[in-house]
């Protein structure tokens, strides 16, 4: 193996790099988006027994699984939004496999989001961010932990009469993170845009403009907390899904061990 391989591979078996794992367990009661009525919907997780060492199969169990492309802890492609629909190599299956590692930066947001449902990453926070940590760099995840991923069921959507209240980005803030080049930006809500995200200009900011520029992202993350806020590496392939606009994956951090 190259020296750098080996240092990993040391630096893994000594504890000196730690694994967390980023990801909810594919499970039928995980939420999944809600659309307004006149749209499709994305479907939940489900399981179907083929055979479980019986006469249907007696030496095998295994099952059939149904569900979305964005069902759960998942990646976004480009092709996902309309933005990026002509994007080259947009689709998961077309993504150059090196951006599935990187290095990625967390942005806590977690007393704001846990203050107002509706919080919001502004371009001021990540400049205050900037100030702390340094410029964002170029080609690195950006994470927003909110905390978000402690809530279940019902609270997790957070669903009123006019839609989802739960935080993202505004429009400023991911042009700012694309004018520092990101690879792409993730959540632990439901979506990589604000509940209320219809009502920006452009609606659902994060997937215009990401997705417009070729950028990815990634929903339903949980366990941000266990992550520095710069230093760790992420681990994000998504499934190789022919013409795929996303995928549900196990996302994984590299960070700095004890
Ligand atoms: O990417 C998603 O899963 C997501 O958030 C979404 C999917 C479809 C339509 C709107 C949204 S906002
Ligand atoms: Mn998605």
């Amino acid at each position: 193996m190259s020296d750098a391989i080996t240092a990993l591979a040391d630096a893994l078996a000594s504890g000196a790099a730690r694994v967390v794992d980023l990801t909810h367990r594919l499970d039928p009661d995980f939420p999944v988006i809600v659309l307004p009525p006149e749209f499709g919907q994305c479907a939940r997780f489900r399981m179907e027994e083929v055979s479980a060492y019986d006469h249907r199969g007696p030496a095998w169990k295994w099952h059939n699984l149904t569900l979305n492309e964005h069902t759960g802890t998942h990646f976004d492609a480009p092709i996902h939004w309309v933005s990026g629909k002509d994007v080259a190599n947009g689709a998961v299956d077309e993504i150059p496999p090196e951006a599935f590692i990187g290095p990625v930066v967390v942005i806590d947001c977690s007393e704001g989001a846990g203050q107002d449902d509706d919080f919001e990453l502004t371009p001021e926070i990540i400049r205050d961010w900037e100030n702390k940590h340094g410029t964002i760099p170029a080609d690195v995840w950006v994470l927003m932990r909110t905390d978000w991923s402690k809530r279940s069921g019902a609270d997790y959507l957070n669903m009123r009469e006019d839609g989802a209240h739960s935080p993202g980005p505004t429009p400023a803030a991911i042009s700012l993170l694309l004018e520092r080049g990101i690879r792409g930006f993730g959540t632990e809500t439901v979506g990589t845009d604000a509940g209320q995200g219809m009502h920006y200009d452009p609606p659902f900011p994060a997937h215009y403009l990401l997705h417009g520029a070729g950028k990815y992202g990634l929903q339903c993350l949980c366990n941000l907390d266990q992550l520095p806020p710069t230093g760790a590496m992420l681990i994000a392939p998504p499934l190789k899904i022919k013409g795929g606009t996303g995928s549900p994956l196990r996302v994984l951090a590299l960070i700095p061990g004890a």
